[in-house]
């Protein structure tokens, strides 16, 4: 695709774009048609103009399906569906030179009367299987080097294991078995083995019939999902860079494609959206890779009984926070802030102060570079149109955005030892730093100050103020970063858990199906380990632990049970390992909190506390006396964990101090990361939207009565002041609100013929008033009725002629249906908001569940949901490069 401006057919952006369509039909076709539309051409729009293009029978019906090659994925697009708008999420590469051989396009395919679609070319498997049948009956020589499933090898050992594994990998056969687990061998190159094609050819199969794949695990979980109305899981295991969430995405898709036979629903749509938002926030380039997740999900998909698809959760655990403040050499920050840095337009670099990324801190401590410039703008275009497709206006957007700039500010806040002689305590600056995240957070530079430098600790019958030393100041400086950043994650996870809930969700009668697929971060020894990799090993232990006893304790129960006579395998017990860490009251994760609440203990105090309770135990590893670390021997191995930060970085929450401050924010948005109340903000945000859509309805009808009296006023835009004073119901919302930022907002500014276009699609005044009304009925207003704002608004002028003649029944939905309901957020609210309050410290105990304990929470409720449901896993594996597919 291609942008063209001025010439031809434009849009409202004012651009024209071209698509290249690619037929795939029965009868011989040319090979591409090319179509020049605009961003609100529909689907049937596109079709129509390619098969008269294309010379077609428009007597047939067609399907527009816009492929991914690299993820598999082919979305059959719904006839309302906008092309170019899923061009703008593609990478830049694609968009520019828009041919097959980027791997990403559109296909026109044939469609059944019955909505079915029409695939041609379906690989043959018939050959394969009779050639299979006929070395069984002895006919053909077994001519097989590899085998599909290790469990048939005749000798088992690691040497077979590897051999068979690396032979069918250089036969580009990343998948094998081993029973019904399925390892994945990540190839680093497209396979072209993801088309719906596969999808079909998979479907409803026995597994180990046909070769091993992905979307065979996807079916398998599908169909006896449906068929003994049990939820299913898929647990990915793998170290960084094997593969894992590229695995999630393929059967994220291959699950979706199931359930609706080829048709995107309004959920994948979101999940579509979410994926890139996801990725941009909680992603960042790495030694091991260049996109590596930097958090663990669990996302659920939710079906109905008949198996349609009807909603989805993500579930987050543990983002990396340290990575917001420093990393290892040639690492980098998240992704969003140099999409952010490198994107943003001149009159968003104004708005949001940004500078150089050589300028920040938090940016340029490993060696600073940005060589892939035109990648980061495109992939800034890419994360707007993805945070529209979930919801977010463009005023939320701006204000993720003003945070994420103070986030950069606060990493240039210096200290210095105060140089007036008497005064002890410490200089903070620069003073423009402080002045600009002072205006960007919206807090009075006092007490931002007072925050940056004091500590505030209130004791029974007192309240102390004792200054920081430099490296603690510079700690609660990096905290308050951290802290606002991984707030601001999980408000973009709860968002995102809105969008994709479906209504039905909150009904407890509705009886609920599902599929969990498990992408969490594998197990870490590093150079040096800390607080975040105990964690993260203890989760893979509890996971090693599950998989034990769904692969061998429950199995061969089972076996017993039944009188089969059967040899126990000996396995791994890691029940030990989990006891160490976790059970009550002295695993090494109640030592921690208990050190972690005294004020006198230290890290040594810690790591005495841990070796006297432990020295005996298996599991943990003696260390030289001095050494200020200990050793535990996980199931994968042995790990040495350095003591240093671990109390610190367990009680790493929101200080008090930090949150009072935040809480006295002149912006909304910000109270509301810190918990006020997340539904204020999004009621606000939807009715500034609508009052500012009704400002410029009242313009575009002045415009019309001056145009139509022969006079162009050239003031095209009425100020909200003007629309303030006449209104009185207004007025009295702007005092209800003091909060509110009513400035006017110029990303939106959109040329007011666009609004006349909105008149044209209302058939009447009242017409428009019952949009209005349906769209905000949910919201409370404090105590205002909405009928009477409306009221108000009736006064404003609408355009007699367009409505007149408009009789137009399609009515146009201002604000996205699917966010009005603010039953519906408190309603997610709920089900995610625990780790946020604890975070943010608002737990009514005097004192928040630590870090590790909030960990514990979730991997138990992750734990419980999985251990109702059949597992299947994924072991994913990284190649090394010298034995990559060619
Ligand atoms: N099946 C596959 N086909 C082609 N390329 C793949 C496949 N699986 C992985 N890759 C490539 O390998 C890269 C790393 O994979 P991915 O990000 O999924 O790893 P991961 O295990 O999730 O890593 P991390 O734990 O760091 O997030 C991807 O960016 C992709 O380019």
């Amino acid at each position: 695709m291609s942008v063209k401006d001025g010439d031809g057919t434009t849009s409202q952006d004012g651009k024209a774009y071209e698509l290249q369509i690619y037929p795939r039909l029965s009868l011989e076709t040319a090979s591409c048609c090319i179509l020049r539309v605009t961003k609100e051409a529909t689907a049937a729009s596109v079709i129509r103009d390619a098969a008269e293009t294309l010379g077609l029978d428009t007597r047939k019906l067609y399907v527009l399906a816009e492929v991914k090659e690299c993820g598999g994925e082919e979305w059959v697009l719904e006839s309302t569906d906008l092309p170019v708008h899923r061009v703008l999420l593609w990478p830049r590469k694609a968009q520019e030179q828009h041919s097959q051989k980027e791997g990403f396009y559109f296909l026109l395919q044939e469609r059944n009367h019955d909505g079915s679609i029409r695939y041609v070319h379906l690989p043959t498997v018939g050959n394969e299987q009779e050639s299979k049948r006929l070395v069984a009956r002895g006919f053909l020589p077994p001519q097989q080097e590899d085998l599909e499933d290790l469990c048939n090898l005749p000798v088992l050992n690691e040497d077979s294991i590897l051999d068979n594994l690396r032979i069918r990998f250089q036969k580009k056969k990343i998948y094998t078995y081993a029973g019904s687990i399925l390892i994945a061998i990540n190839p680093f190159k497209f396979l072209p083995i993801y088309n719906p094609k596969y999808v079909k050819m998979y479907e409803n199969h026995q597994l180990g019939k046909l070769e091993p794949h992905i979307f065979a695990i996807a079916d398998v979980t599908y169909y006896a999902m449906l068929r003994k109305h049990i939820n299913q899981c898929i647990v990915i295991s793998g170290e960084s860079g094997s593969g894992k969430t590229q695995s999630t995405n393929f059967l994220i898709h291959c699950l979706t494609a199931l359930s609706q036979k080829g048709y995107a629903s309004g959920v994948e749509r979101t999940i579509l959206g979410a994926g890139p938002v996801l990725e941009a926030f909680g992603n960042a380039k790495t030694a091991n890779n260049n996109n590596s997740s930097r958090f663990g999900k669990f996302i659920q998909v939710n079906y109905l009984e008949s198996g349609v698809v009807r909603g989805a959760v993500v579930e987050k655990y543990l983002l990396e926070k340290s990575r917001l403040v420093s990393r290892e050499k040639n690492e980098r920050n998240y992704h969003v802030f140099y999409y952010l840095l490198v994107g943003a337009s001149e009159e968003e670099r104004r708005e949001f102060r940004l500078l150089q990324p050589e300028e920040y801190f938090y940016l340029k401590q490993e060696n600073f570079m940005i060589e892939d410039a035109d990648d980061l703008r495109h992939d800034f275009e890419r994360l707007q149109q993805a945070m529209e497709m979930v919801g977010f206006l463009p005023a939320t957007k701006r204000q993720i955005f003003s945070v994420l700039s103070a986030i950069l500010y606060l990493g240039n806040v210096t200290y210095s030892q105060k140089s007036s002689g008497r005064e002890e305590g410490l200089d903070v600056g620069p003073p423009e730093v402080l002045s600009t995240l002072s205006d960007l957070l919206k807090v009075k530079e006092e007490p931002l100050v007072e925050a940056l430098t004091k500590r505030k600790t209130v004791t029974v019958n007192d309240k102390l103020i004792l200054p920081y030393s430099h490296s603690e100041a510079i700690t609660a400086r990096d905290s308050m970063a951290k802290s606002l950043y991984s707030a601001l994650f999980d408000w973009i996870v709860l968002r995102i858990n809105h969008a994709l809930l479906n209504k039905k969700d909150m009904e407890e009668s509705v009886s609920c199906l599902s599929i969990g697929v498990l992408d969490i971060f594998g197990f870490e020894d590093f150079e040096t380990n800390s607080f975040e990799q105990f964690c993260i090993n203890y989760a893979n232990e509890q996971l090693q632990y599950y998989f034990n006893q769904h692969i061998f304790k429950l199995e061969q129960e089972e076996y017993q049970a039944e009188g089969i006579t059967w040899h126990n395998i000996d396995y791994t017990d890691n029940v030990g390992c989990i006891h160490l860490i976790s059970k009550k009251p002295t695993g090494l994760l109640y030592l921690l909190d208990e050190e972690s609440n005294f004020p006198h203990a230290t890290d040594k105090t810690l790591l005495a506390k841990f070796k006297q309770q432990h020295q005996q135990n298996h599991y943990f590893v003696p260390t030289p006396v001095m050494e200020p670390a200990f050793v535990i021997l996980h199931f994968a191995g042995k790990v040495k964990y350095q003591i240093k930060d671990f109390r610190e970085k367990n009680t790493d929450h929101m200080r008090p101090d930090i949150v009072a401050l935040l809480r006295s924010s002149d912006r909304a948005y910000v109270r509301q990361l810190i918990g006020m109340d997340p539904g204020a903000m999004f009621r606000w945000g939807i009715i500034r939207a609508s009052i500012r859509a009704l400002a410029a309805f009242n313009e575009a009808g002045r415009r019309w009565a001056a145009k139509t009296a022969g006079v162009v006023r050239p003031n095209s835009r009425v100020p909200l002041g003007e629309l303030q004073r006449s209104n009185v119901p207004i007025e009295r919302m702007y005092r209800h609100a003091p909060m509110l930022d009513f400035s006017f907002d110029h990303s939106e500014e959109r040329p007011l013929e666009a609004f006349e276009d909105i008149f044209a699609s209302c058939e009447s005044k009242k017409d428009m008033h019952a949009q209005i009304i349906n769209s905000i009925k949910d919201l409370q207003l404090d105590g205002e009725d909405p009928r009477k704002l409306l009221q108000s608004w009736g006064r404003l002028r609408f355009p007699r002629h367009v409505l007149q003649k408009n009789k137009n029944p399609k009515t146009r939905q201002l604000i996205p249906k699917n966010l009005l309901d603010t039953r519906s957020l408190k309603y997610v609210v709920g089900l995610h908001d625990r780790t946020t309050k604890s975070l943010l410290h608002l737990h009514k105990k005097k004192r928040p569940p630590s870090i590790s304990a909030q960990f514990q929470t979730s991997l138990s409720k992750l734990l419980e949901t999985l251990g109702k449901a059949e597992p299947f896993f994924i072991r994913c594996l990284r190649s090394n490069c010298l034995r990559r597919c060619k």
